[in-house]
């Protein structure tokens, strides 16, 4: 552990969500001198070392020397090659936490023999401190090694716990979530745009909306249906619009669009 009871954070990927972890623990107060990042190139590694002062390492035995948690935090095509080369060097002290998308714990632990391993999907919100991220426990993961995985992310958003089967619709919704919003927020400001917006405003109205309805969702006992209602004036504005999403199914679209990642996921799915 590191002077201020943080974990000390070993990063094996220095990437999109890893720079978005960092960022969130860094506002949280985990001191960068604690966590080490390594990147294939070394390219990502010396970014986040540059923009929140992180150790970019000298190699993997570098990192995960003295770490309490490992972060694996490459795609699922570069996860085989790089558990060969974590092999060896951690010990049972230690958490591997994954971050991969579509790799099982027990495919994970399978390369890592007796080293605790913990999966987890956050998003991209952790970076502010909204983000949402969900664990699941995998081989030889006790109660205690998860309860401080969720300490390391409670500061950064909510914190979940889930069976592993559940994780990649997971993903779909709440970890790829944010970049389906913005899909919409684009959207969204691009309409505003052809009805005579200048780009500036209708992107930072329509950012706008997004944040407030986040915010009105975030309170307690506040329901999707109690926003739009509170929108919605009878035979107004609104209904008009939500009408056209209805006709032009856009709900059906978005299902389409979680059952495309769902599907891409379980395709690649990687077990033991
Ligand atoms: N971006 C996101 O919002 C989320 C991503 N994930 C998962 O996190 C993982 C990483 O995703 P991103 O950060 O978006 O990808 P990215 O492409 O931005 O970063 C991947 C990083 O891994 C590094 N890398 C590859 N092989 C390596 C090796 N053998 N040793 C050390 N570093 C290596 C690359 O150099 C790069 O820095 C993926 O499995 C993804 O499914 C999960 C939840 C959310
Ligand atoms: O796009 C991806 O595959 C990853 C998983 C969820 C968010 N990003």
């Amino acid at each position: 552990m590191s002077g201020t009871d943080h974990p000390t954070l070993a990063f094996i990927g220095c990437g999109r969500i890893t720079r978005a972890l960092v960022r969130g623990l860094v506002a949280a107060g985990h001191t960068a001198h604690a966590m080490r990042g390594v990147s294939r190139s070394g390219a990502g590694a010396l970014a986040l070392s540059r923009e929140f002062s992180l150790t970019a390492a000298d190699g993997n035995a570098a990192a995960v020397r003295g770490a309490d948690i490992v972060v694996l935090a490459v795609h699922p095509h570069e996860t085989r090659e790089a558990l060969a080369a974590l092999s060896g060097l951690l010990g049972s002290e230690q958490t591997l936490l994954s971050l991969v998308a579509s790799w099982r714990t027990e495919a994970v632990a399978a390369a890592l023999p007796g080293v605790p391993v913990v999966r987890a999907v956050p998003n991209v919100g952790v970076a502010v401190g909204a983000g949402a991220t969900v664990l699941s426990a995998g081989p030889h993961a006790d109660a205690p090694r998860l309860a401080a995985v969720e300490r390391l992310f409670a500061p950064l958003g909510e914190t979940f716990v889930v069976g592993e089967d559940l994780l990649e619709a997971v993903s779909a919704v709440s970890g790829a979530g944010p970049a389906l919003v913005a899909h919409f927020a684009r959207s969204l400001a691009e309409a505003g745009r052809s009805r005579g917006l200048d780009a500036r405003t209708a992107a930072v109205l329509a950012a706008h909306a997004v944040r407030g309805t986040g915010a009105l969702l975030a309170q307690e006992g506040v329901t999707v249906e109690a926003v739009m209602d509170s929108v919605a004036s009878p035979g107004g504005m609104t209904e008009a619009a939500l009408r056209v999403l209805d006709e032009d199914e856009v709900s059906a679209a978005v299902r389409r669009a979680v059952d495309a990642a769902v599907q891409l996921s379980m395709g690649r799915l990687a077990r033991a």
